[in-house]
């Protein structure tokens, strides 16, 4: 079997993708299927740190739009990224791994606050990572969560694990002639405005050299194929 390419990285999971068939909340076969994919992953040796979206929950642009201050909408979808984080470590001890969710706000009877050195620790000690609450501060998202937290705890690579297969020229499910790119550099994907992705963190990604590689978890096994280095998706870089 191939060597995992990477020792640390940072999983960015779609919030979305976790409602599974629904269109709102957790689907607890998917997030099952999500967790044997992550234990699989971690057997490679490598440390995995997970950031988890909210928008089968909610997404602040989306509640601010019914009359709520963008600020506290976004602040409501950093708390459901926080649920997602949950429902994810039951997920995992369920299954016999040890998981450990840190935060970005300051809830001691929820979890512990994320820092740098209680990730390394978790992580050495063998435990999946998951890192809720967003940066903390609104107008960002969990891309950009991913991106900056894979900087400050030293990951190799940020995989964006969504529903669709890599970066498009244009948005697949609205273009059926967008064509996939098999590798951009972060340049191009920011002067291509790729939906997929907010600028802002492949600009963060390009500062600190980081690559990030866009695939789809659709199909089970995609997160150790791709740390592999046998899967398919898009790697941005360079
Ligand atoms: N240029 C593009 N290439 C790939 N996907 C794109 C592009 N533009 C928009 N998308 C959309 O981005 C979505 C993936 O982004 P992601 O942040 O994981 O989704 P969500 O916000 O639903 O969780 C896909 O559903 C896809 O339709
Ligand atoms: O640092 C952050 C991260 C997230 N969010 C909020 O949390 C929501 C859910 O995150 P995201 O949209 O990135 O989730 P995904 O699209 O991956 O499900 C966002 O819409 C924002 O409202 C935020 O305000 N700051």
């Amino acid at each position: 079997m191939a060597e995992p390419v990477y020792r640390r990285v940072v999983i960015k999971l779609s919030g979305e993708f976790l409602a599974g068939s629904q269109s709102f909340g957790i689907d607890q076969p998917t997030i099952d299927r999500v967790a044997d994919d992550l234990i699989a992953a971690q057997k490679l040796g490598v440390e995995l740190a997970v950031v988890i979206g909210g928008g089968n929950i909610f997404r602040g642009v989306e509640v601010s739009a019914r009359g709520v201050s963008r600020p506290t909408g976004d602040t409501m979808g950093m708390l459901a990224t926080m649920m997602n984080c949950l429902a994810l470590e039951a997920a995992i001890e369920r299954k016999g791994r040890p998981a450990r969710t840190l935060s970005a706000f300051v809830m001691p009877e929820v979890s512990e606050l994320f820092t740098r050195g209680a990730a390394h620790k978790y992580l050495s000690e063998g435990r999946i990572v998951l890192l809720g609450g967003g940066t903390g501060n609104p107008f960002f998202t969990t891309d950009t969560t991913a991106v900056l937290r894979a900087a400050e705890i030293g990951a190799e690579a940020v995989l964006k694990a969504t529903n669709v297969d890599g970066v498009y020229s244009a948005d697949p499910k609205k273009d059926p002639s967008a064509r996939r790119f098999d590798r951009l550099t972060h340049s191009q994907a920011i002067e291509g405005g790729y939906k997929v992705m907010d600028a802002t963190a492949f600009a963060l990604a390009r500062e600190t050299s980081l690559p990030i590689i866009v695939f789809s978890i659709a199909e089970p096994g995609s997160i150790g194929a791709i740390l592999r280095g046998t899967g398919h998706g898009t790697v941005v870089a360079g």
